[in-house]
């Protein structure tokens, strides 16, 4: 299987260009390739293929082998790697997730791709469609107890499950002891991506995220995006933020009057490979 490694600050996936490769057995594929050991060595997989709908299609499958709804770091780097492998030249395009087409811009300096803007959609809030099991709605600041401690939550879905924690000092926060907890809480009936922020000034904070089915990831998009829709509902940032996270930074805005959120951030090629799968998984 032909494959290349990319990733936007940090958060790596193994993209499969399905256009010329066919991946059977996606979830199985993902997490053999996603093993830091004996495989590639990825946060996840990636498959590109021809949409009826949009320009391309994205499907996402976490290192566990779940599939999820939608990527914010990984779209990006579909964009870098459709512009720069000739499978179009043009600098605006659709894609087609799980959760709904987006749009994005690409910037494009001397013929690459160098950062995307992204149309991440309206952010979800109804506790149904997060899915959050809880009576409020909006679920802004609503008490959860995990591991025996109260934290106070803000849930938000950008087509995939996001519960916002604000808290101080984000670098010394043990994130393994405690995001497995939230990940698989009773009230998230479809598990949940958790995001540990702590708020720098009116437009920046330090996120850090425990993802679901891929653990502690260098960054997230959706999960960036989902912490600035939480940070305004809290009335703690204005509608641009700067998104610090672990691998760099990405620029989020919600405009309030047309309810859509935009994602701007770099996307990176690491290397070019092809990987033998070993029986039963191909
Ligand atoms: N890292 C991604 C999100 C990947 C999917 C997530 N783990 C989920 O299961 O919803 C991003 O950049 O948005």
């Amino acid at each position: 299987m032909k494959f290349t490694k990319m990733h936007g600050i940090g958060n790596d996936y193994v993209y499969v260009n399905c256009f010329e490769e066919s991946v059977k057995n996606p979830a199985e594929v993902s997490k053999f390739v996603s093993d830091r050991h004996f495989g590639i060595g990825s946060d996840g997989l990636i498959l590109i293929s021809p949409s009826a709908i949009a320009d391309f299609r994205m499907n996402i499958y976490n290192a566990d082998g779940s599939q999820a709804e939608m990527c914010g770091n990984g779209i990006r780097c579909v964009a870098k790697y459709v512009y720069d492998y000739g499978l179009t030249d043009k600098t605006e395009i659709s894609v087609e997730t799980l959760a709904g087409i987006k749009y994005l811009r690409l910037q494009v300096e001397n013929g690459k791709v160098a950062s995307v803007e992204v149309n991440m959609g309206a952010p979800i809030l109804e506790p149904k469609e997060i899915p959050v099991a809880v009576e409020e709605s909006p679920v802004v600041n609503v008490p959860v107890e995990v591991k025996g401690k109260i934290y106070h939550m803000t849930c938000v879905s950008m087509g995939n499950p996001h519960a916002i924690i604000f808290m101080n000092n984000v670098k010394d926060l043990d994130i393994a002891a405690i995001g497995p907890y939230f990940e698989n809480h009773t009230v998230f009936p479809k598990r949940t991506n958790t995001e540990f922020v702590e708020v720098l000034d009116r437009n920046t904070v330090n996120m850090r995220v425990w993802e679901r089915g891929s653990d502690e990831t260098l960054a997230c998009g959706t999960g960036a995006c989902a912490t600035t829709v939480a940070c305004i509902l809290n009335d703690k940032t204005e509608n641009e933020v700067t998104v610090h996270l672990l691998g760099g930074d990405l620029k989020i805005r919600w405009d309030r009057e047309a309810n859509q959120v935009y994602m701007t951030g770099p996307a990176t090629v690491v290397f070019d490979g092809e990987i033998t799968l070993p029986d039963g998984i191909a």
